[in-house]
């Protein structure tokens, strides 16, 4: 796994074991379930919105806030960001659209 997204999991875990006052992520896990997946979608919709417009440095910027609720969302079900690149490496050189005839047949 990339070394920050490593990074990044590790404090996302020791969160849930030393939530403190002045952590965002901590917040988050005390509101809940649900404040978190409001927060995937609004990112995701800013992630949209900076894909309209075409700037880079936004796109990036909006991703990484997309992808960084995610991990927290992950890390609130007890998974790890390795859960995900599990998946995908799973899934490496399956064309879509052989996937998707799989899944129906
Ligand atoms: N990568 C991030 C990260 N990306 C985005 N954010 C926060 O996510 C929020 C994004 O919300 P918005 O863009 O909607 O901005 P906002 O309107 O200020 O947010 P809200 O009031 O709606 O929650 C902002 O508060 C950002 O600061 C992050 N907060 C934390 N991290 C990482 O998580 C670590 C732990 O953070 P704390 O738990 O706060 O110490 C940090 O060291 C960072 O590495």
């Amino acid at each position: 796994m990339s070394e920050i997204l490593q990074q990044l999991a590790q404090v996302l875990e020791q969160r849930k074991l030393e939530p403190t006052e002045k952590s965002y992520v901590a917040g988050l896990y005390a509101k809940g379930l649900d404040t978190i997946l409001k927060k995937i979608g609004e990112e995701a919709a800013e992630t949209i919105i900076a894909g309209k417009g075409g700037d880079k440095q936004q796109i990036i910027y909006e991703t990484a806030d997309l992808w960084f609720h995610c991990m927290v969302l992950l890390a609130s079900q007890d998974l790890s960001p390795d859960d995900v690149l599990a998946e995908l490496q799973r899934r490496f050189g399956l064309s879509g659209i052989e996937e998707k005839s799989k899944r129906k047949s």
